[in-house]
């Protein structure tokens, strides 16, 4: 080949190129393709019963033994007594109890049992999360822990698809579960008083529904699989109010008591060989106008009543990330 067409060939090559540049940066989504390098596919190091020595640093080292979930066994044949009320224990609340746990079950899916190391998620419902494009990472966690009634439906790309375990009391069920859960998703019943299993069992059982009681309606029709509920042992509500935020645990009238997402850290903790977090934190107090979830538009005033104290909670938070008992996807 002559030098001169040589030349050529380069020339064209260039032009080439520059074309293709200039076309996938006019075009962002081509853009994203060309110069997209892959972050690597590897998932983080997990190391087994690693959550479980931060765990048993926090809350002692008794904490692994507890149920995760309650189990019939344990209220029908042995009358397994309760030091303390809903939502720490379930001391009088044990008749309705049983009849929840004679329709519902309790057992860790194979799916998790079988893991060799459990890799998990909390997915908090906080602001931060929204164009976070974290829905990737997310779904590539075991098990994505989800708290209330948040949605997944038109919100993938920053919060996943997947939900292996959904945490929520009556006035937080989602009116259309199957939307925003997967088929197989758990769905976990933490209940703050007996009315709360009262309202599961006439769900479950299609009985005669109670609209007084609750603070907020509940679903009257809720369109789950039973196989698919669980009760959280209160057990872990009462470790979280006392060891991380060192509550009065037995308060009577005026409970202040952790929040769903504080909870599911602990569960989390007990239940996982690594725990990630995302979306948790909240504005400052004086930030009046911020809104607080990443799907809808609400301030900080919406929790006036709610008996938490985030600021405390924030205080643990950060502690268990200092500890690395857990890492944080998002700021906080
Ligand atoms: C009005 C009211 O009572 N709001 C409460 C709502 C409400 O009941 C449900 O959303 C259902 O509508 O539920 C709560 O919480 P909520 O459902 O808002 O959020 C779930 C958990 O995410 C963490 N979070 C949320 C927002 C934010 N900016 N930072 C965060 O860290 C928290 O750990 C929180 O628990 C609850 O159950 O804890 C606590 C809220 O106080
Ligand atoms: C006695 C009573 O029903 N109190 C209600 C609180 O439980 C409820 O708080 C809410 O109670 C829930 C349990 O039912 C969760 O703990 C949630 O985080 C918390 O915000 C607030 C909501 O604004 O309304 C009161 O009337």
């Amino acid at each position: 080949m002559t030098s001169k067409s040589h030349w050529k060939l380069l020339a064209l090559a260039l032009v080439l190129v520059v074309v293709m540049v200039w076309y996938s940066i006019s075009r962002e989504d081509r853009y994203i393709e060309f110069f997209y390098f892959p972050v690597s596919e590897k998932k983080e190091p997990c190391f087994q019963g690693e959550a479980e020595r931060q765990a048993s640093k926090i809350f002692g080292n008794h904490s692994r033994e507890q149920p995760i979930f309650l189990q019939l066994k344990d209220y029908f044949w042995v009358k397994t007594p309760s030091a303390y009320e809903l939502p720490f224990g379930t001391k009088g609340s044990e008749d309705l109890l049983l009849r929840v746990l004679a329709i519902t079950s309790y057992s860790i899916p194979e799916s998790i049992q079988s893991l060799e190391c459990r890799r998990c998620v909390v997915v908090g419902n906080g602001h931060r999360l929204k164009n976070s494009s974290l829905g990737g990472v997310i779904n590539k966690y075991d098990v994505v822990i989800r708290l209330n009634n948040a949605p997944v439906a038109g919100y993938e790309g920053d919060v996943g698809s997947k939900t292996t375990i959904r945490l929520f009391y009556p006035e937080s069920a989602h009116f259309d579960p199957k939307i925003e859960n997967n088929p197989d998703t758990l769905l976990v019943l933490v209940a703050f008083k007996a009315m709360d299993f009262h309202w599961i069992e006439t769900i479950l059982s299609d009985k005669k529904r109670v609209r007084k009681g609750f603070w907020k309606q509940p679903p009257l029709i809720w369109d789950v699989n039973p196989k698919q509920i669980r009760i959280l042992n209160p057990f872990f509500m009462e470790i979280a109010a006392d060891k991380l935020l060192s509550l009065p645990i037995q308060q009577p009238r005026k409970i202040k008591q952790p929040t769903t997402g504080l909870l599911a850290i602990t569960l989390a903790l007990h239940l996982c060989d690594l725990v990630h977090i995302a979306g948790f934190g909240y504005p400052d107090a004086y930030n009046k106008k911020q809104t607080i979830h990443y799907y809808e538009q609400i301030t900080l005033k919406s929790m006036a009543g709610s008996g938490h104290n985030v600021s405390q909670e924030a205080v643990a938070i950060k502690r268990m990330l200092e500890m690395g008992a857990v890492k944080n996807l998002t700021y906080f």
